[in-house]
């Protein structure tokens, strides 16, 4: 009856315009908690390449496993955890043998692993969030280790006992730029859902990708090498309740954009036999030659033109080279990487999730130097495109 008083007295447009006005939050949204969960089976890089071909029955391709062991020993990383164990793959043949369709098993075991080991990471979030489950609002899910209808969200929502009403949104393959993705997604709705809180969750299985190594497709080894199993979750509001809340990150902007001809670098597809994905040889290159015109046309706008080691810097270990290619492109001081390249060594390459930990990584490392000088920092997470994602960060 007010509203119907309201559109009475004064234009419609007028009365729109107060009713978005007030389902809008006056702060920017902040990173209020994080949390992050990886499975119990952990392998040793310098140990792989013996684990890997013993356990895919292929001890006799010697130059492959001497080239795996050459990669695994400059990759940058010290170990890694896999849902999957030796046990596992012993009653699953079909993951080994290439010949035969395994994405159905795959899928009903990603069914209950991938929002198990997501419900892990996000509870390590609400519990240093302090507040009830209860009070997430949104819920915002990404992966590409299994694809069902109701997706890992349903299922994450019921194992965290949040409210019926929680509204969630599903992210599928999208890569390694996902987690970045999610959190500029739920940015978006904390900004414009005034008390809304919203919880990321990431969470990758390298099952599904795990086959075989074959002398006709070479890159399965360069995979095998780099990617881990490991979820995050990131609790995201604005205008944090004072007495409980402690924002970690503000969330000041965000942006999304494509490297101009990469041509689909780093591309990947679903099929009978799991997720077959092609890292590009291309990709680290590609990074060197176009981060900072990419960091330039994200960050331009908002005053920030150079100065990059006046910055703090969370992004995307997707491999020692693409590490490697981001300081190089723009000339940042070692150090700056530091946080990055120790999730790397600690845990590969998780994909969406990673970003997740190096956040993580990087609020234990806040001190003057890890934090720069005015405690703006930048998250560029890096996809399948070449996608780049950009957020500006402020530390509290
Ligand atoms: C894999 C590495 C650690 C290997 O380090 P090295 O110092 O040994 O590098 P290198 O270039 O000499 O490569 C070693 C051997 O691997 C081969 N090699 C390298 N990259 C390859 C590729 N993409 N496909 C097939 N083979 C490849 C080389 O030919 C070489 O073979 P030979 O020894 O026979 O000469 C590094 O190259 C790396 O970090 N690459 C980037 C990986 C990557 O693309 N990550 C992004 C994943 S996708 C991601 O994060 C986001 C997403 O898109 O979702």
């Amino acid at each position: 009856m007010a509203l119907l008083g309201n559109l009475a007295a004064s234009p419609a447009a007028t009365v729109i315009r107060q009713m978005r006005q007030a389902q809008r939050a006056d702060g920017p949204a902040s990173v209020l908690a994080i949390g992050t969960a990886n499975p119990a089976n952990c392998v040793r890089q310098d140990e792989y390449a013996d684990y890997y071909f013993r356990v895919t029955n292929t001890e006799h391709l010697t130059k492959l496993k001497s080239k795996l062991n050459r990669i695994c020993g400059r990759s940058a990383i010290k170990k890694r955890y896999f849902h999957h164990t030796e046990e596992l793959l012993q009653r699953h043949p079909e993951f080994i043998d290439r010949t035969l369709p395994s994405l159905d098993a795959r899928m009903d075991i990603a069914a209950t692993a991938v929002p198990e080991l997501a419900a892990a990471a996000a509870c390590n979030a609400i519990a240093e969030w302090g507040r009830p489950a209860s009070d997430i609002t949104h819920l915002v899910v990404s992966t590409y280790s299994g694809a069902h209808m109701p997706g890992a969200d349903l299922r994450l929502a019921t194992l965290l006992g949040l409210d019926p009403s929680v509204r969630r949104t599903m992210l599928y393959l999208n890569g390694c730029s996902s987690g970045s993705a999610a959190l500029r997604v739920a940015k978006d709705i904390a900004e414009n859902n005034r008390g809304s809180r919203v919880l990321v969750a990431c969470a990758e299985l390298t099952l599904i990708l795990f086959r075989a190594p074959d002398e006709a497709h070479v890159d399965t080894v360069i995979m095998q090498a780099l990617f881990g199993d490991g979820a995050g979750a990131v609790i995201v509001g604005a205008e944090p309740s004072g007495s409980v809340e402690r924002p970690v990150f503000e969330m000041v902007a965000a942006s999304q954009s494509v490297i101009p001809e990469s041509n689909l670098a780093a591309a990947g597809r679903l099929r009978e036999d799991g997720l077959v994905f092609n890292p590009s040889f291309e990709m680290p290159a590609l990074i060197r030659e176009n981060i900072e015109q990419s960091m330039a046309n994200a960050l331009g706008p908002l005053g920030l033109s150079g100065g990059w080691n006046d910055l703090f810097w969370a992004v995307h270990p997707g491999g020692r080279a693409i590490l490697d290619s981001v300081e190089a492109g723009l000339q940042l001081e070692p150090k700056k990487l530091a946080a990055s390249r120790h999730v790397l060594s600690e845990y590969g390459n998780m994909s969406g999730p990673t970003v997740i930990f190096v956040l993580d990584e990087i609020r234990r490392r806040r001190d003057e130097q890890a934090l720069g000088r005015h405690g703006l920092g930048v998250l560029p997470g890096l996809g399948p495109g070449v996608t780049v994602e950009t957020m500006l960060l402020h530390a509290n």
